[in-house]
């Protein structure tokens, strides 16, 4: 997957802005888009996928379920078809898979190769072979995959599939639903009963997709709360039709840009609602964001909701870390939030952000004070002091360190500053958002 790593950066200002007003539509939810393509390149016969996210993490994905024998074709309709090769029918790829900029891809995928008797090499971009794999490769290497991997277990990593693999019980040492979702996928093509301990509840669109495409799985929550999901394999996956409903995390960056400039009032359509996913939005209600939810209905078994967004005075707050994995990409928007909040906002537990596309605690610290926001970083959150509703300075530049959230989140501090902000690569937006651009000009009227 050619990435943004290796094409020149593309920088960008972006300026003080008009209200954000009118109906807007975002892509298809990043989680969602990847476990259809996956799942469906495991059924036998044709499924069909609309709303997919166009992005460069989830053409990644296609292109690897490609590479392993699926047919994988886009309509002119912009409805994708898939034709499977069946649980257990991955065939050895050719050649390195290329998984670009996506942690997702590489961790899910890798679970999938563990249960077949298959070798695979995984490669991506400077951002991707920094972040850790060996929360996957442990718990995989103990169903009898073998791995390796680059000093400090890191890609490049070559993994050989093994089957029949070996079912486990494995509590989850770190909340990560790529984690939990790397070893549900093995265990499809594993025989017997594997059991994942979810002590922190995470995005569980794997559990629902699995069970919608017909896996034998099954969730019980004990005294204390904690989930324990078991799947008995093989399972057969039966071939489905499905929607994908609009990303909330993208959706997040319009629902702050709509809150920190004054005036506007912008509606969201078909945003995927799934309590898993919601925590920004309760947080930004609670800091006093107006946020209604209209027209509550259910897409591809997922809840979904159109959202308008009003311009609000926000007030500082303290994040309860129990809210922590249900938003956990939306952190870098949310500190633009409490940068235009009165008061301090206070975060913590945000350890698994320094592991992400970049150290998003690091990425986003120096970004604010680039842009003359009044920040401390502490080992597992930021401290914000608010302007209390009064332009940003605004400058930079912004570092983004290929990363597509710190982008889209400076973006949006731009249309709330004075000077403006600078942006240093806007290319990283595509990984994710391919529009975004488009969409930020048309609802603020720039275009
Ligand atoms: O399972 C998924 O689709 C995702 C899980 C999260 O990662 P972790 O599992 O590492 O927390 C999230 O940050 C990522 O954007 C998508
Ligand atoms: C962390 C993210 O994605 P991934 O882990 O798939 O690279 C993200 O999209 O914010």
């Amino acid at each position: 997957m050619a990435h943004s790593a290796d094409q020149a950066p593309v920088p960008r200002r972006f300026a003080r802005s008009g209200p954000l007003t009118g109906t807007i539509r975002v892509p298809g939810d990043k989680s969602i888009s990847h476990r259809a393509l996956m799942l469906s390149a495991l059924c036998v016969g044709q499924s069909r996928i609309s709303g997919l996210l166009e992005g460069e993490d989830v053409l990644a994905t296609a292109a690897a379920m490609r590479a392993m024998g699926a047919q994988i074709e886009r309509g002119a309709d912009g409805i994708w078809t898939v034709h499977g090769v069946g649980v257990g029918g991955l065939m050895q790829p050719a050649q390195a898979l290329d998984m670009g900029n996506s942690g997702t891809s590489t961790r899910l995928l890798m679970g999938l190769v563990a249960s077949h008797p298959i070798t695979a090499m995984f490669t991506g971009d400077a951002s991707l072979s920094r972040r850790p794999m060996a929360r996957v490769t442990d718990p995989l290497g103990e169903m009898g995959a073998e791995f390796n991997a680059s000093p400090g277990g890191t890609l490049p990593l070559m993994v050989r599939g093994i089957s029949p693999a070996v079912p486990i019980s494995y509590r989850l040492p770190v909340a990560s639903a790529q984690v939990k979702s790397a070893i549900l996928l093995a265990a499809l093509n594993t025989p017997g009963t594997t059991t994942v301990i979810e002590p922190v509840a995470t995005r569980d669109h794997s559990e629902k997709m699995l069970k919608g495409f017909g896996a034998d799985l099954t969730v019980e929550t004990d005294a204390d709360g904690v989930r324990h999901i078991h799947v008995t394999g093989p399972c057969d996956l039966t071939a489905q039709d499905i929607e994908v409903p609009g990303d909330p995390s993208s959706a997040a960056f319009f629902i702050v840009a709509a809150l920190i400039v004054p005036g506007s009032d912008l509606t969201i359509e078909n945003v995927g609602m799934n309590v898993t996913r919601t925590g920004i939005i309760t947080v930004l209600e609670q800091m006093g964001g107006q946020i209604e939810r209209l027209n509550a209905r259910t897409v591809g078994g997922e809840p979904v909701a159109d959202l308008r967004v009003r311009a609000s005075a926000l007030s500082g707050i303290t994040v309860d870390p129990a809210i922590v994995p249900s938003m956990v990409d939306e952190f870098p928007v949310f500190f633009i939030a409490a940068a235009m909040a009165s008061g301090t906002t206070v975060t913590s537990g945000l350890d698994e952000l320094r592991v992400k596309e970049s150290d998003r605690l690091a990425t986003m610290a120096r970004g604010l004070e680039a842009i003359g926001v009044d920040v401390e970083e502490r080992e597992d959150g930021l401290v914000i002091t608010g302007s209390g509703g009064a332009s940003l300075r605004g400058g930079g530049p912004v570092a983004t360190l290929l990363d597509h959230r710190i982008a889209m989140s400076f973006a949006v501090a731009g249309l709330a500053s004075e000077q403006g902000v600078n942006v240093d690569d806007t290319a990283p937006i595509a990984t994710s958002f391919p529009d975004f651009l488009n969409l930020l000009d048309r609802s603020t009227g720039a275009a």
